[in-house]
């Protein structure tokens, strides 16, 4: 085990003469552009769990994931500021994430390599439903050249928007695949692919298409704990945790109740509750609880938020509202990561049932080992507040 975790250079010492080192891999993903900031965090610890596999079966291979810059996300809506091509540095802590795997941005990769990448081949996945119930949940089937609504060619090369760097990568081959399966199942085959072919730059576009092996395990865990957020986030989020009233500046844990209201497009496609359940259920917890702060983390519309603020009387309603230096500094992606950790600190909290950024900020307070009771709690059309499934932590 200890080898295993050695880099190639040390490993190369510690087996003498007859060492090899491994062949340095770089692989790329890209996630469908509608998706959100939260779900993007699953899809990446998927495919880390994926490198992770694969770089301690195969000794002669070392991949290296290229984290993909956050690009203009759909739900960013500030528009008077720069939110393409974002690195991972403004939001995670690199050098954490890469304890975890080897993990380079993609700015710094395009450094290295004179300025462009040419990548060797793009597999486009794209969910394979048929026959779901009588065949086995494991199927890849590699067709012709990727849509070509998305991928173009030119001048014998693929060109697309590769998070928004368009002008400085292309693709030689381009191909769509059917695929079923888990990131375990998926990194099966490359290892077959990568050993059969000289591939050094390698992308799987879609790559929500993949599904985890063990969510909620160990893996799932360690690489879940590896995405610490930069330290900037986390500072400015703990100077809102005290003056909020923390009672404990040592562990910044809140004197406050914070909820997760989800709004915007999520309620057109989920079921939603009426803002006189989540009145009812959020002051069943302060009088419960004999608190008067509530954090409202939300992306609701400011009529929204004033109801709420309305149903809430005699109590102190605290919203985080970022000043344009804050979103210059933070941008969009971090101003809703400040929420999470202002959520994550709270004596009590209900989050949005099904919403990635409510689950994230589960995650986060299992971590910090609160009381699942706490945590584990959604708003509903009930009496009172509903649980959500447990997702607890495991070592
Ligand atoms: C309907 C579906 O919802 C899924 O969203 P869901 O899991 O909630 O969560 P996310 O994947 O994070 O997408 C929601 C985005 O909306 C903003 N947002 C939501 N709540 C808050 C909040 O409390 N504070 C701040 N500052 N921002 C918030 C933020 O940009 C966040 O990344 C999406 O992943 C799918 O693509 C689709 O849109």
């Amino acid at each position: 085990n200890q080898v295993k975790s050695l880099k190639p250079e040390q490993l190369c010492q510690e087996q003498g003469e007859y060492c090899v080192k491994p062949r340095e891999i770089f692989l790329f993903y890209d996630v469908n552009p509608v998706e959100g900031f939260n779900l993007r965090r699953d899809v990446y610890i998927r495919v880390a769990n994926l490198v992770k596999q694969i770089n301690s079966e195969r000794r002669e291979l070392r991949l290296n994931l290229v984290l993909p810059p956050w690009h203009n996300l759909y739900h960013w809506k500030t528009k008077q500021i720069d939110q393409s091509r974002l690195d991972w540095e403004y939001f995670f802590d690199i050098n954490s994430l890469s304890q975890y795997i080897p993990v380079i941005e993609l700015s710094d990769l395009i450094k290295k390599n004179n300025g462009s990448i040419n990548l060797d081949q793009v597999y486009s996945l794209e969910n394979d439903l048929e026959n779901l119930n009588s065949e086995p949940f494991k199927k890849i089937v590699i067709l012709k050249n990727c849509d070509q609504t998305i991928y173009y060619k030119k001048n014998g090369l693929f060109r697309g928007n590769f998070w928004g760097y368009s002008d400085k990568i292309a693709a030689t081959k381009c191909q769509k695949v059917k695929f079923r399966g888990t990131n375990y199942f998926l990194a099966e085959n490359l290892v077959k692919i990568l050993t059969e072919y000289d591939i050094n730059f390698l992308m799987i576009d879609r790559a929500e298409v993949i599904v985890h092996e063990d969510y909620g395990q160990t893996e799932y865990w360690k690489c879940r704990k590896s995405m610490k957020f930069s330290k900037n986030l986390i500072a400015k989020a703990h100077d809102l945790i005290e003056s909020l009233n923390s009672d404990d500046k040592i562990n910044f844990v809140g004197n406050y109740f914070a909820v997760h209201l989800r709004r915007g497009d999520f309620v057109k496609y989920r079921p939603s509750v009426s803002f006189t359940k989540i009145c009812d259920q959020m002051i069943m917890v302060l009088q419960r609880l004999n608190l008067k702060k509530v954090f409202l983390a939300t992306d609701g519309t400011d009529l929204e938020i004033a109801e709420i603020e309305n149903c809430l009387p005699g109590f102190d309603v605290f919203k985080y509202t970022p000043s344009y230096e804050d979103l210059e500094n933070y941008k969009d992606g971090g101003i809703s990561i400040i929420d999470q950790i202002v959520c994550a600190h709270a004596k009590f909290f209900i989050g949005t049932k099904e919403s990635t950024f409510s689950l994230r900020i589960q995650e986060e307070r299992e971590i910090l080992d609160f009381h699942p009771s706490t945590t584990f709690n959604c708003f509903c059309n009930d009496v009172k507040f509903c649980e959500t499934t447990k997702w607890l932590l495991k070592n």
